[in-house]
């Protein structure tokens, strides 16, 4: 039914988003952002427990937006109208009803590491980095996920990860708390049951009621507001030199 993520409901009591481009790393294509919206209101309508987000292969979770639907070469309104699709995205999924867990099969960088915090928890194998490395390309994140980071973690923590903008690792994540857990991807079945067991052994109700909570205290709909600005800012960045240079040599590079 879609082409670029697959969507599951498990018996088990738990639907699953997986970004399905293995070979450009799961950037998040422009017919991607539809499918994921498409997606999130199945799983709404879904009789679960929890929703899982994770990615396809056995390199990159989400190597952030892709860069041939999202180039540099874009007006500010372009870019905006067209980066403000994902973070209607993101902001639907971190309020979505249900408790949300990214299950990372490895680099999240850039937008891959705003759509992780979109969702509650983070859990990633040792191996694999994650940055929010927008600064190194001369932009700031351009989904929301900057607003996110700040509700996620202590406001000095992600202050840090957004103006370094490198991958951190595993470990680096787990101490700063983006990461919950660090999982072992040699067991993947074992491992995911560890990680749901919490919240498929609730029952529907309670589960609900700990989200709303969590809504509630964390993500009021002013939040919203905090994401369209960030958005926005991105977008008078997004014509900058550092920027279209970053784009044009990964393009080129990738092109030879
Ligand atoms: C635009 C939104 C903005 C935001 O709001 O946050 C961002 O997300 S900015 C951040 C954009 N992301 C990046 O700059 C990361 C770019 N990718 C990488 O650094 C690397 O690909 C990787 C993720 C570290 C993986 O490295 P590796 O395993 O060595 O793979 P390759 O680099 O060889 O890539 C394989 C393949 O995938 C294509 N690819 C990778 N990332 C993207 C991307 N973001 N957009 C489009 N295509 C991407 C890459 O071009 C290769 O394709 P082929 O050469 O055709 O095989």
């Amino acid at each position: 039914m879609y082409n670029t993520i697959r969507f599951d409901i498990h018996e088990a009591g738990y639907a699953q988003m997986t970004l399905s481009r293995p070979d450009q790393r799961n950037a998040v294509s422009l017919e991607m952002v539809e499918e994921l919206k498409d997606a999130l209101e199945r799983a709404k309508e879904a009789d679960i427990k929890c929703l899982v987000v994770t990615g396809e292969g056995s390199d990159a979770f989400c190597s952030g937006g892709d860069l041939y639907d999202f180039h540099a070469d874009l007006t500010s309104e372009d870019v905006f109208s067209t980066l403000y699709k994902m973070k209607e995205f993101l902001y639907d999924l971190a309020r979505f009803p249900l408790p949300t867990l990214a299950i990372l099969n490895g680099h999240a960088l850039g937008g891959g590491c705003e759509l992780a915090t979109a969702c509650d928890f983070r859990y990633g194998p040792e191996w694999a980095s994650y940055g929010f490395i927008q600064g190194r390309l001369g932009i700031i994140p351009g989904w929301g996920g900057g607003a996110l980071l700040y509700k996620r973690l202590p406001s000095l923590v992600a202050y840090r990860m957004l103006v370094e903008s490198k991958p951190f690792s595993a470990a680096q994540c787990l101490e700063m708390g983006w990461l919950q857990d660090i999982y072992d991807q040699s067991f993947i079945k074992e491992e995911m049951e560890r990680i749901l067991q919490p919240f498929l052994s609730k029952s529907t109700d309670q589960i609900k009621e700990f989200k709303q909570q969590y809504i509630r205290y964390e993500f009021p709909i002013s939040l919203s507001v905090e994401m369209d600005e960030e958005v926005r800012r991105c977008s008078t960045l997004w014509g900058n030199d550092q920027h279209k240079k970053a784009v044009n040599s990964f393009l080129t590079e990738k092109n030879k």
